[in-house]
């Protein structure tokens, strides 16, 4: 049996030692900093620091929380503490077609923010673990690039497969001359998040002749075990390779094929939306602003298909900068984010951080739809994790799988997984027909 996870509970109550602790810690490691809030921020970066802070501990009563909609969901809100509200923004519940009566699928769209679909738990428990056991045993493995490629040479069965088997491995970093390699620019955690042009059709024989020089290996990685490095994992690849360099795919590699599971569930999300209760009825205003990736979104139920992506792996104090994905040809079809493991606040603004961004709770199985020139060019990050969220179901001890699930669940404890499927080519667009 786990010890129950603690309520982040105590963090709320002044008189508790939790409590306490936090205050002497936040006093300690902030007495030197000169200012606290700085009146060039911009509104996004206002919404980051409040959401980032640890003590005193954020109020939620701006995030919208649909968890809160959903009875079933209540033993797992009450666990972490962190509770939001339904009625920070205007949302409209919209249809959704060929579900099974089975699911309890809802899904919502949000006031100001057009293209933006969000479905509260659309992922079943069961879809849940086997995503997860998805992207930690097949998918964070070679040949799919990791962060820590550039600078481990991982074992080939992947690092995860190691940890299970013979967790004290040690893995070899692959700078081992120090003399001759000069120190990284270092695609490693945290993501780089540098500004790149955006990709569209018309600049893509451009991209796709661009030098891709391959990150240069840290010199300062230790051996480490597999153990050891796996809180270090960040993000792998899906389909084609991103090259974080330039922030730009890269077409001359391969491009990997993409896990079904991962497909699966993205095609379904975007196979059941009545794309008309988006886009077509209720106000949607002008489409003139579609540009090339095409306005053709009648036809997503049927032509959706994700051919790149990422997988997130964030442990609880890790966060993502605000940025937008504008790497992909086509800059409307749906970008669908799968949220796994522990809670998250998820910020999303307008096309400048100057748009005061809503914040969102994003919950384990919950999924966002970002798409349409709106919200597909939209700034959003994750400025934080919360802690002990875990749903109880993603614990060890409820476990059906007599043990196998166990080294799971002890890693998703500190861990959000977030699968980030994209669709790079508008549909109809051949990149083999492009000439250089
Ligand atoms: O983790 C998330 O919910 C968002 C991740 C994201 O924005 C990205 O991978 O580009
Ligand atoms: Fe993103």
């Amino acid at each position: 049996m786990t010890s129950p996870s603690h309520s982040y509970n105590h963090l709320f109550d002044p008189t508790s030692r939790g409590h306490k602790h936090a205050k002497r810690h936040y006093y300690k490691t902030t007495k030197n900093r000169a200012e606290d809030f700085n009146t060039d921020w911009t509104p996004f970066r206002v919404a980051e620091k409040k959401y980032k802070a640890h003590f005193p501990p954020p109020d939620l009563s701006d995030v919208l929380d649909l968890a809160l909609l959903d009875p079933s969901r209540s033993a797992e809100i009450e666990r972490g503490g962190w509770k939001g509200r339904t009625d920070t923004v205007n949302i409209k519940e919209i249809s959704l077609q060929n579900v099974p009566t089975t699911k309890k699928s809802r899904a919502f769209t949000v006031a100001n923010i057009h293209g933006l679909v969000i479905l509260p738990s659309f992922v079943s428990d069961e879809s849940q673990r086997n995503l997860i056991r998805w992207s930690l045993l097949n998918h964070a493995r070679h040949p799919n690039e990791t962060n820590l490629d550039t600078h481990y040479i991982l074992p080939s069965s992947g690092l995860w497969s190691t940890y299970l088997h013979s967790p004290e491995t040690t893995i070899q970093p692959r700078a081992s001359l120090p003399s001759t390699i000069s120190t990284s620019s270092d695609s490693s955690s945290p993501r780089h998040l540098i500004s790149n042009t955006p990709a569209s059709p018309a600049t893509f024989s451009l991209l796709r002749g661009a030098p891709r020089p391959p990150p240069m290996p840290s010199v300062h990685a230790q051996p480490l075990s597999a153990k050891q490095l796996l809180p270090r994992l960040r993000w792998a690849n899906i389909g084609w390779s991103y090259h974080w360099g330039t922030k730009q795919y890269d077409f001359a590699s391969e491009v990997q094929p993409i896990g079904e599971p991962f497909r699966n569930v993205c095609t379904e999300v975007v196979r059941s939306i009545c794309w008309y209760d988006v886009f077509g009825r209720a106000g949607a205003g002008p489409l003139d602003d579609w540009g090339e990736g095409n306005a053709n979104w009648q036809a997503w139920n049927e032509t959706y298909e994700p051919d790149a992506g990422i997988v997130n792996f964030y442990q609880t104090k890790d966060t993502l900068m605000g940025h937008v994905d504008h790497s992909e040809l086509c800059a409307t079809s749906p970008l669908v984010s799968i949220s796994l493991g522990n809670a998250a606040i998820f910020l999303i603004g307008g096309l400048t951080r100057d748009v005061t961004p809503i914040p969102i709770l994003l919950r384990s199985g919950d999924v966002v739809v970002m798409s349409g020139p709106t919200c597909r060019r939209a700034y959003h990050g994750v400025p934080r994790i919360l802690e002990e969220t875990l749903p109880l179901y993603l614990e060890e001890d409820v476990d059906a799988d007599r043990g196998m699930w166990a080294p799971y669940a002890r890693y998703m404890r500190t861990t959000r997984i977030n699968v980030n499927m994209r669709q790079v080519f508008p549909k109809g667009f051949d990149p083999c027909l492009v000439h250089t």
